[in-house]
């Protein structure tokens, strides 16, 4: 019972972070073109091989901009003032997020194509 109960504090935790990570304007953002992006999708029947590289790249997506997140919460809170490695660590974060925002508008783009040009 003690496990369930750590297990669904565990859960409970998650579910904060995904709150938190909703409080983000980028993440905002990409909740917008997640939905979009769906709804595309969905409108244009899109086969299941192109559904799963969706979700994956979708996925991808998100994880970075958690890290992104999460990375710079931990440095505020570690080093407040000002660093060059704080800055270094940050924008290095921030730049695998617009690279994989990057794939990802290619990837919609080899996704949706077909289904447009159809
Ligand atoms: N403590 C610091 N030391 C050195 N440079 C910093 C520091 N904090 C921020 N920076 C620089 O400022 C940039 C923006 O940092 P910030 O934490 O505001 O990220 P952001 O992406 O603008 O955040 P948000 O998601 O709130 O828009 C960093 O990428 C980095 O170049």
């Amino acid at each position: 019972m003690e496990w369930l109960v750590s297990r669904l504090q565990s859960f409970a935790h998650a579910i904060t972070g995904v709150r938190t990570l909703l409080e983000e304007h980028h993440a905002r953002l990409h909740l917008l073109a997640t939905v979009l992006v769906s709804a595309l999708a969905f409108a244009l029947q899109i086969s299941a091989d192109d559904w799963k590289a969706l979700l994956l790249t979708v996925a991808l997506v998100w994880l970075a901009e958690g890290l992104n997140t999460a990375l710079e919460h931990l440095c505020d809170a570690l080093h407040p003032e000002h660093h060059p490695l704080i800055g270094k660590a940050k924008d290095v974060a921030a730049g695998s997020v617009l690279l994989m925002a990057a794939v990802a508008v290619i990837m919609a783009g080899l996704i949706f194509a077909p289904y447009l040009a159809a």
